[in-house]
């Protein structure tokens, strides 16, 4: 196993940050961190990453345990941390050769030279950290991460704040570098998870919820339930169409569109109705649930 976190809780005062977490992660996964604002995410990913204690539990990552802060334990792991955190005064260059020197990596210069290429800074290298765009920051962070070659990634909201092209460009690189390592990866985007993990973990207010694939997440916590939109040619009466069966709860949505939740697929009994009412369909899909809907559904209140 890459990453085991056994009965892991984190208080900070009165407040329980995580409350008795456990998962493990094998060697070469994907795995998307999901969760609320405040879930605890952060937290867990610095208490993997050995630069917070937990309050309880174990934590280890390629078999060391995170109280054992040293050398070895830091060249496992690559942190990139939320807000990524960077020297603006510094260049590129000798920002990412001061981390190679704090690493004690032989021959810098070629592992620096090694980041710039796979991380696509070779234009921005000569320049001050301070004047690049966040995509190229975000890059820069995540050449700092991986400049000792480690077996397990960390990255906390990689994508936060960049815009569309610059999240596709970070997330073709975690993809790429995902390959080779286990990456554990917090977002708040739902189709970053879709798009890259192959296993999801959500904690919601300190409590692992969902420990799951994400390709089958959307059927999880949807069952059979689905929602169907129908759009009529004129009003339905209302009472009628509530009576077909299976229908839960309908919204007009616009006009004469409805939206009517089903614990299954009703878009025959939708198409009987209509006919049975002398109503014209002119829309009836059924709506998928995505990831968002069910992380919804599985974290409100
Ligand atoms: N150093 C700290 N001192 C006190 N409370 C803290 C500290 N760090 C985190 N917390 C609290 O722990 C809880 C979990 O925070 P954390 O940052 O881990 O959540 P998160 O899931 O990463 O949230 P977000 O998605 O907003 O980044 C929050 O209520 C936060 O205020």
């Amino acid at each position: 196993m890459s990453i085991v976190v056994k009965n892991v809780v984190k208080e900070f005062g009165q407040q329980k940050a995580l409350k008795d977490v456990s998962f493990s992660i094998s060697s070469g996964e994907i795995v998307g961190f999901l969760g609320p604002n405040g879930a605890g995410k952060s937290t867990m990913m610095k208490i993997i990453s050995g630069l917070l204690p937990q309050s309880a539990g174990e934590v280890e990552v390629c078999g060391i345990s995170n109280t054992d802060y040293n050398e070895v334990f830091r060249r496992k792991i690559g942190y990139l941390p939320e807000h990524n955190p960077l020297y603006l005064d510094m260049y590129v260059n000798e920002y990412l050769l001061m981390v190679a020197e704090l690493y004690k990596l032989g021959n810098k210069r070629a592992h620096v030279d090694e980041m710039i290429e796979l991380t696509g800074l070779g234009l921005e290298q000569h320049k001050k950290i301070g004047v690049l765009s966040k995509g190229y920051r975000q890059r820069v962070g995540l050449a700092q991460a991986l400049i000792h070659d480690p077996e397990v990634l960390i990255l906390d909201e990689p994508t936060t704040g960049l815009d569309p092209n610059q999240i596709l460009e970070i997330r073709n690189l975690v993809r790429t570098v995902g390959q080779e390592k286990t990456v554990m990866l917090s977002t708040h985007i739902m189709q970053e998870v879709e798009a890259i993990c192959e296993r999801v973990i959500i904690l919601n207010r300190g409590e692992l919820l969902i420990d799951h694939p994400s390709t089958d997440l959307s059927r999880l916590e949807a069952g059979n339930s689905s929602t169907v939109f129908v759009e009529f040619d004129r009003q339905p009466v209302l009472e009628e169409l509530q009576g077909i069966v299976g229908a839960g709860e309908i919204k007009n949505v616009s006009g004469y569109g409805y939206e009517i939740n089903a614990q299954a697929d009703i878009r025959k009994a939708v198409f009987d109705f209509a006919v049975a009412q002398g109503l014209i369909i002119l829309t009836l899909t059924r709506q998928e649930r995505n990831l968002e809907s069910v992380f919804h559904g599985l974290t409100k209140e």
